[in-house]
């Protein structure tokens, strides 16, 4: 089955959405639905796109302490979404509690929201990590520390570069899943992100999901530059 690469919906109106998905009629999406959206719009612009038929990552990357976790993610998990993060950062009992409360919170006879924690950021440097963060190992050990501190606290995987992805399935297990923004097809402007590839490298280094966001939404037409992504990601010459 062809898989669909996640789209970024940074955008923050329900105007902007509409236009956007209005390009794509009736098509099936993945779509994520980030901080910038969800805190203007709320629990209402989830429901409105699962109403839509398309699959859901609510990103909004919980991290406090375990009791704050765990009842937010209670109340977020009887929104009818597929998938949703936390900050690896927050630890293995923040981590545990959020999966208690979306278990707590799935309603009955749904399957529960994927529960991933992310790592190091993809905007995040090896240098800026050493010296912002005090941490004095190499990314990639950071990086693997928290999918194994996340694969301990029974997750369902994580969020990653595709750089990375490769180590973490062999340091976990071939079903630990491994989100991975930061993907640029060839010749893409970057940004803010550092930890970059493109469609054809994740797919090669065993990511189990991509997230793109720009390469498609300020595309001149993102209904070519998303199917030729969803090409790439599918090995489709
Ligand atoms: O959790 C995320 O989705 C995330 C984690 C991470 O390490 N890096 C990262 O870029 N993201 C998100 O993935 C999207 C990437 O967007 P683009 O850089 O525009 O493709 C943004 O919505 C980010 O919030």
């Amino acid at each position: 089955m062809e898989k669909n690469p996640i789209i970024a919906l940074d955008f923050s109106t329900t105007v902007e959405i509409k236009e956007f998905l209005a390009h794509f009629h009736q098509e099936q999406l993945f779509v994520k639905v980030g901080m910038e959206l969800y805190y203007q719009n709320g629990p209402e612009v989830v429901k409105w796109m699962k109403s839509l038929g398309h699959q859901i990552f609510l990103d909004l990357k919980l991290h406090d302490i375990p009791n704050t976790v765990e009842r937010a993610m209670k109340g977020l998990a009887a929104l009818d979404i597929d998938m949703i993060n936390v900050h690896a950062a927050g630890g293995k009992q923040m981590m545990e509690a959020a999966m208690s409360g979306i278990i707590a919170g799935t309603p009955t006879g749904r399957q529960r929201p994927k529960l991933i924690a992310v790592t190091q950021l993809t905007s995040t440097t090896e240098k800026a990590m050493q010296k912002e963060q005090f941490i004095e190992t190499t990314l990639l050990e950071s990086v693997l520390n928290y999918a194994k501190l996340t694969q301990a606290a029974k997750l369902d995987g994580v969020v990653c570069s595709a750089l990375e992805a490769e180590k973490i399935k062999d340091q976990t297990n071939d079903q630990f899943l491994c989100v991975t923004p930061g993907i640029r097809p060839s010749g893409e402007a970057s940004g803010d992100q550092k930890r970059i590839a493109t469609p054809e490298n994740a797919l090669s280094l065993g990511a189990s999901h991509i997230v793109v966001g720009r390469p498609i939404t300020l595309a001149t037409d993102p209904v070519a530059a998303y199917h030729q992504i969803k090409n790439q990601w599918n090995g489709v010459k």
